[in-house]
Parts: structure tokens; sequence; C-alpha cells
């Protein structure tokens, strides 16, 4: 478990003070994936340095598995770093050797046994899929490839967490799926809590439990994957998910669709998602749903389906067909300032 109370970090730069990171408050439980999303600037990576003190905090306490790092001695420290792997962007190979040592050689700098060390190197190289690949040298390798070595060598030193600074960010949309299906078999066969820091929301969306939103320092929203998927209440949140699916149709594109009337967006979440609910309030009110955009988005705990409509009908058809869709457990939400007329 990991839990940051009250962290503030800040920088000394042409003699002024950067506050990076402020006042954060975090809880990850052992056996989650929690994510931390912002734009370049907010202090993610501040933020993911303190858990394993690489940044030491200029306030607040990092406490893993109820440890508190910042009272302990340097051999405490060494200690308790050990459970926590870290894996980062630019994967941070040894360039000039091959996959099997890049993997061996913190093994033996942990003070591994020879005969254990060749059985961990075997085992996860094969957890990541690259058992023959141990005699090429990073050259040799694709960026996932290159990320699978980072992560081995990470989990080669059996932590109990691990970091993730931007571990996809410099990798194209497939592999980054294959890097977070990599994550997820992890997190769910080994056990391994993971704290993420990302910009992209499709990361959120796939692999994690619980989203922080980061801006300027602070945590300005967090909350589960499936409530900030279907209720996000800060700016910057609606913006990250608008890169997934829009939210918003804007009143040009809403003019260009000759629509004169209500937009509302209807949100479908777990069993509501199977429902007939546009058929339904055509057959029992004097309603008529035109489909202006639909979308389905898979999270790692659930389904979230999306519909904006335009509804026809009298005032008093409409408010009952809206109302018996709320009732049905579907979320309602007005789109735009149109009236109807
Ligand atoms: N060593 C440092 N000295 C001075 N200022 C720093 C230092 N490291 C970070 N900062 C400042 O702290 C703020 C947060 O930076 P940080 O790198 O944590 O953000 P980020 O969200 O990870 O952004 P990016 O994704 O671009 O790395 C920025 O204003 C940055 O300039």
């Amino acid at each position: 478990m990991i839990e940051l109370k009250n962290i503030e970090k800040n920088f000394v730069s042409n003699k002024k003070v950067v506050t990076a990171v402020r006042d954060v408050n975090l809880t990850v439980p052992a056996g989650e994936i929690h994510g931390v999303i912002g734009y370049s600037g907010a202090g993610k990576s501040t933020l993911i340095r303190c858990v394993n003190l690489l940044e030491q905090p200029s306030k607040g306490q990092v406490l893993i598995d109820g440890k508190d790092l910042t009272k302990l001695s340097a051999s405490g420290l060494r200690k308790v770093r050990s459970k926590v792997g870290m894996i980062f962007q630019h994967f941070n190979l040894l360039k000039t050797v091959t996959v099997y040592e890049n993997i061996a050689i913190p093994l033996k700098l942990a003070g591994v046994p020879k005969k254990e060390l060749d059985a961990r190197v075997q085992k996860y190289l094969q957890i990541v899929g690259l058992e023959d690949r141990a005699t090429n040298y990073p050259a040799q390798l694709s960026g996932g490839q290159k990320q699978r070595v980072a992560i081995a060598r990470a989990l080669s030193l059996e932590p109990t967490i691990l970091l993730s600074d931007e571990a996809t960010s410099a990798l194209d949309p497939e592999t980054t799926d294959s890097i977070l299906d990599l994550l997820l078999k992890i997190n769910r066969e080994l056990g391994i809590t993971i704290l993420l820091i990302t910009h992209e929301m499709n990361v959120i969306q796939k692999i994690c439990d619980h989203v922080y939103v980061m801006e300027n320092g602070s945590v300005v929203e967090q909350g589960s994957t499936i409530e900030l998927f279907t209720n996000p209440q800060h700016a910057t949140t609606r913006k990250f998910l608008n890169t997934i699916s829009q939210r918003q149709l804007s009143d040009s594109l809403i003019d260009s669709l000759h629509v004169t009337g209500d937009v509302t967006r209807l949100t479908f979440i777990g069993a509501s998602t199977g429902q007939p609910a546009l058929a339904e309030i055509s057959k029992r009110f004097a309603v008529t749903p035109n489909i202006l955009a639909a979308n389905i988005i898979e999270l790692k705990n659930g389904i979230v389906g999306n519909i904006t409509v335009h509804l026809e009908g009298d005032n008093a058809a409409r408010e009952q067909a809206l109302q018996y869709l709320e009732q049905s457990g579907i979320q309602v939400e007005q789109l735009g300032g149109l009236v109807y007329a």
C-alpha cells in the first residue's frame, strides 16, 4: 500500500521558489492500479519520484506498507525501496550490455546468489514474453520490447509496488496496448500494486481502478475510473475525456445537423448498457429520438455507453421520456443552451 500525506515539493530555480507539488494526498491500496493524469508541468513526475524518495518531499509523509520513508535510516530506506520497482518513458536500459545482463546486473548488486540469479532472469524474461531475446542488445529491440526488458528488470527484484513514469508515452498505440495488457497481467497474476503517471486518458481507461487529475501541482479531482468517466466535475477532467470521446457537440456541429431542439446526452453504466432504452421511449411516449453520436468505452472495471440524442416531441412527452430513462438507471444531461421551441 502507498500513502502520500500532504506532500509538497518546492524547487528553487533562478532564486525563485517553484512549488511543483502542493498538498497532495493519495492512497493506493495493495493490489490496485491508480493513475495520475495531467498536462505537461502539472507536477506528475515530481510526485511519483517522491514515492521512492528519488525526490525528497519538502513537506509531508510517504508511507509504504505503513512505514514512513522520510523517517527511515539509510539501510531501512534501502530495504523498503527494494519493494518498489520503477519503469520510465525512455526505458533507461544499459546500451552496452545484453538483455540478460540488463536484468542480471541489478540482481548481482542486490546480492542475489548466482544460481538463483539465472532462474530469476529466465522467469521474468518469460513473463514479459522475451525468453528468446536474452543475448540481444537493446539496439536490436523495438521500443515495446525495450519496455518489456525494463519491466522484467523491475520485476526481477520482486517488488510489491511498481511505479510507472509515462511508460507508454514513447510508444505507438498498438504497442501501448500490449504494454498495458502486460501491466494488467502482472497486477492480476503477481498481485503487484501499480501507481502510474500519464498524459493519456486511454491508459487510465484501460488499466486504472482510480484516477487523480493534477493541475499546477494540486490534485483537482479524483475518484474511481468509472465515476470520473460518468460524472466528471473539473474542466480539465472533461478536456481529457474529450480525447476519448467527444462529450460536447459544438454549436456549429449542432447547427450543421439542423437540430432545433434539446440535445441530450445519455450515459449508460454497467447493466443499463444492454437496455433498448430508445426503442422503449419511442413506444411509450410521443417522442422520436434521433441519434447524433454514440460510443461505448470499456474500462478496467466496467462498461460506459454514451448516446447523444436530439429528442423530438412536445414538452410533456419529452419530460416523461427523460424521467423514464432516469428511473431506468440512465444518466441524463442536457447539452448546450438550446431550448425546445
Ligand atoms: N529540478 C527542478 N528544478 C526546478 N523546477 C523543477 C524541477 N523539476 C521540476 N520542476 C518544475 O516543477 C513543475 C512540475 O514539473 P514536473 O516535471 O513534475 O511536471 P510533469 O507533470 O511531470 O510534466 P512533464 O510531463 O512535462 O514531465 C514544472 O514547473 C517544472 O518546471
